[in-house]
């Protein structure tokens, strides 16, 4: 049974006895026998007044309090009450003396009458006071159903002072019409506005993890929940009363303006070291107006961090992996690259010259291949020094990586040898492209140790697949073709066709 449900009931039932009680009109009874009514009205009278204050701390949230103990401490006075309607002796403590005819007067009321009924109205009063104060502190879209419950409870209780004070004609007992008032509104509050749904709600809001804050439409907080202290910690003033944008100042969406599915959003509460996903629900009359807005609040630190530290190894196992792709390359370009000139070794030409003569045998295309060797290199070395010789094989590898179009390929294939591999040229362009080196490097100046360096080069042209189809007999035609630009004065390009021709 919901909180609340029973003491209301004993109320009520009270309520009704008492009402029961005095449902006979009261002109056609005797003295004695209104007393009897008056007698038997007491069961309902003390009940009422405790069954309002338990249900006031059950509804309030202090089922705690109202405990059975309590009860049984509540129901001394009752009990006290109906020994002293039910015995004699004690009759005239309780209702005094008759006043007025004997067939038409009323009681004047002992001193354990009054005792009782400043007793009730206290138990009255504190409970009154429980639900004002629940009234005060509940959410406006809560407050409804308590307004109703302090309407209808006030009405009863004004109505029995009306009563006891004699404001009235003495022997007239409006107390139960004011419970059958109240009746009203308290159905009212139960079956329109859920009287207990509340309760039932609030208890799931205050005992959940996740936070809750409720947001009028100017963006100030009505209501929040423990969980929502918690995660806002930092800062350990009270929340209701406090505008959003003070509280949370990351959350830029105007609460407001908050409407339907609105987008969850993280933000990062610096006060208590805390992520938090933020969802906002708007709040709507039954006309669809917004009222305001609940925002829900959920720690997602622990999962924020665990994603973050992932994160975090990811990036360094992206950056290991980039090293270790970045060191296989190095390796790979070192493997087939000639380290002074930077243009590709001896090895990768062999392979190459392999793959491309099969390749240029299947197409039918021409492939040429270049000789080059620096004239008179050896003297080089001699009168500049062995740095200064470098210096030129570099800045002949420099030109001619610079003059490669796509499908060269430059290569160091020993000493102050080059082989240029041509791929799909003819033997008329590579003659040409041979001869434009030539004459690009004798115009080639190469400074070292302050001294400017010229050099010559002389090269051989031999094509695939007239002068060989091998790799071995290609290159060979292309040194001798070489061979005979030496011959010929040095500075100079022969062409293996040429060779055999003048041969
Ligand atoms: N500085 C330097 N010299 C090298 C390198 N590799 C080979 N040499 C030198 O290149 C020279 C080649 O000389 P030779 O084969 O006699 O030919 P040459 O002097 O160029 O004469 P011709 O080819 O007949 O014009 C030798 O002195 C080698 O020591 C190198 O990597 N650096």
């Amino acid at each position: 049974m919901a909180s609340g449900a029973i003491p209301l009931i004993a109320m009520f039932l009270g309520a009704g006895w008492w009402a029961l009680c005095y449902a006979v009109p009261l002109p056609e009874l005797d003295q004695a026998e209104r007393f009897l009514r008056f007698r038997l009205a007491f069961p309902g009278i003390v009940l009422v007044a405790p069954a309002i204050l338990v249900f006031s701390l059950e509804y309030t949230g202090r089922k705690n309090q109202a405990a059975w103990r309590f009860i049984a401490l509540l129901l001394i006075k009752p009990a006290i009450l109906l020994l002293a309607v039910s015995w004699a002796p004690l009759h005239d403590l309780l209702f005094g003396a008759w006043r007025g005819r004997p067939g038409d007067g009323y009681f004047k009321g002992g001193p354990l009458f009054w005792a009782h009924t400043l007793y009730d109205y206290m138990l009255i009063m504190i409970g009154y006071g429980l639900l004002v104060r629940h009234y005060l502190r509940e959410s406006p879209l809560y407050r409804r159903p308590v307004q109703l419950l302090l309407i209808g409870m006030a009405i009863p209780f004004v109505f029995n002072v009306i009563t006891v004070l004699h404001v009235i004609p003495p022997g007239i007992d409006i107390t139960p019409i004011g419970f059958a008032i109240c009746s009203v509104f308290v159905a009212t509050a139960v079956f329109k506005h859920g009287l207990l749904v509340p309760i039932a709600r609030e208890k799931i809001i205050e005992a959940i993890s996740d936070g809750v804050l409720v947001v009028d439409t100017s963006g100030c907080i009505v209501d929040s929940n423990p969980a929502a202290h918690d995660i806002l910690k930092g800062d350990a003033r009270p929340l209701r009363g406090r505008h959003l944008k003070e509280v949370l100042p990351q959350w830029t969406v105007a609460s407001g303006t908050c409407d339907g599915e609105n987008e969850r959003t993280e933000v990062f509460i610096a006060g208590s070291d805390k992520y938090v996903d933020l969802r906002p629900i708007s709040l709507k009359d039954a006309s669809g107006t917004l009222k305001g807005s609940v925002l829900v609040l959920r720690d997602i630190t622990t999962e924020k961090n665990t994603a973050m530290a992932l994160e975090q190894a990811n990036q360094q196992l992206r950056a290991q992996l980039f090293a270790i792709e970045s060191m296989q390359k190095l390796l790979r370009e070192q493997a087939i690259k000639d380290a002074l000139t930077g243009l590709f070794n001896r090895r990768y030409l062999e392979e190459t010259l392999q793959r491309e003569l099969r390749q240029a045998e299947r197409t039918g295309d021409p492939l040429a291949i270049v000789l080059i060797d620096i004239d008179y290199f050896k003297k080089i070395n001699d009168t500049h020094g062995h740095a200064c010789g470098d210096a030129v094989l570099q800045a002949l590898g420099a030109m001619l990586l610079q003059k490669s179009r796509a499908g060269d390929l430059a290569c160091r294939y020993g000493g102050e040898e080059f082989v240029i591999i041509l791929i799909g040229t003819s033997h008329q362009i590579a003659l040409q492209r041979a001869e434009q080196w030539r004459a690009e490097f004798a115009a080639l100046s190469c400074s070292c140790n302050g001294t400017d360096i010229s050099a010559t080069l002389s090269a051989g042209v031999a094509v695939f697949p007239d002068h060989g189809r091998e790799e071995g007999a290609l290159l060979k035609a292309a040194d001798d073709a070489l061979y005979a630009a030496k011959a010929a004065g040095r500075n100079n390009v022969k062409s293996a066709i040429a060779e055999n021709l003048a041969a």
